[in-house]
């Protein structure tokens, strides 16, 4: 460990689920420094971040929603590293929160889905034009990035692919991000899947689910007592071959967090998904 100051961050959507770990784990790594905790929810401004966050001890930071003002008084401190803003929020204010951040030379990473393509190619330029490392990533866990290669291999081998996606009832958008980001690696490899065998009828909207532009169609299930859970399921004459990621608690995505933290100050531009900085 080197004595250099440690890399200040922000958490925003601070009182969720994810910024809650978000804040135990950036308060555990010694490296890492706490420094502002941003949420809407009326319900718990001024609370201290770290009661928030089940933590024993107050940290002292107040969850606000201030963030341009909170972003100016980061990016005001000289001596330390560039700040770092993690924003798990909500699909609606996403895109904003890293204009923001990027504005005051605050490096976002971003695991909030739900961003458009064509908003996230108008981050990548801003971020370009900026000359400031900015890291969109659907999904934190080594598990699904394990997943998502063993995927692309098989896609080379079977050429008929559905992609199921299982959360909780308290996710705002659908597909997930992960699902989406799925696809597109399928895509990427060049291939028409899921050529029809019969003409299609669907008796009720919705039934074969949601074809992706990659022609891969993605089913979104929505329960109480699921968190996260993919199913990238491939089928040939006489054979299924089914490849499942569960998460059974949301501490899997902080390594992965830290990691992006930790990388994206050595960035110059928007780099989207957890396998490019792997
Ligand atoms: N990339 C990954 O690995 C993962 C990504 N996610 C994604 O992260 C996002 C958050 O998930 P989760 O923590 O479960 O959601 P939660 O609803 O539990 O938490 C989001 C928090 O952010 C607040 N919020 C909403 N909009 C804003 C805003 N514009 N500015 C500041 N705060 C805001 C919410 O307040 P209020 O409740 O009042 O709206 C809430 O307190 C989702 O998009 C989810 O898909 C989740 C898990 C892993
Ligand atoms: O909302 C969630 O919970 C999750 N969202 C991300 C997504 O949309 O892919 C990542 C993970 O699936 C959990």
């Amino acid at each position: 460990m080197t004595n250099q100051a440690p890399i200040p961050v922000i958490v925003n959507g601070a009182a969720g689920k994810m910024g809650r770990e978000v804040i135990k784990a950036v308060t555990q790594a010694r490296d890492l420094k706490l420094v502002g905790a941003i949420d809407i929810s009326p319900e718990y401004q001024d609370q201290d971040a770290g009661e928030l966050a089940g933590l024993s001890e107050p940290l002292e930071v107040p969850i606000t929603n201030q963030l341009e003002a909170l972003l100016g008084y980061v990016a005001g401190d000289r001596q330390s590293p560039p700040g770092v803003m993690v924003d798990f929020t909500h699909p609606d204010g996403v895109y904003d929160n890293i204009r923001s951040a990027i504005a005051y030379g605050i490096r976002p990473v971003v695991g909030t889905t739900g961003l458009s393509p064509e908003q996230i190619n108008d981050l990548a330029d801003f971020a370009e034009k900026a000359s400031t490392g900015c890291l969109i990533i659907p999904n934190f866990s080594i598990g699904m990035v394990l997943l998502q290669q063993a995927a692309v291999t098989a896609s080379q081998y079977f050429d008929y692919v559905e992609i199921i996606e299982l959360h909780h009832n308290q996710k705002a958008d659908a597909p997930s991000g992960t699902a989406i980001q799925t696809a597109q690696l399928l895509g990427e490899m060049g291939k028409a899947f899921n050529s029809p065998i019969v003409k299609e009828t669907e008796k009720l909207p919705g039934a074969r689910g949601s074809l992706a532009e990659e022609g891969i169609r993605i089913h979104s299930v929505r329960l109480p007592g699921l968190i996260a859970h993919q199913e990238v399921i491939f089928g040939a004459p006489g054979q299924v071959y089914t490849l499942r990621h569960d998460t059974s608690d949301r501490s899997c995505y902080m390594p992965g967090v830290l990691l992006a933290i930790r990388q994206v100050s050595q960035l110059k531009s928007l780099v989207y998904g957890l396998d490019k900085i792997l």
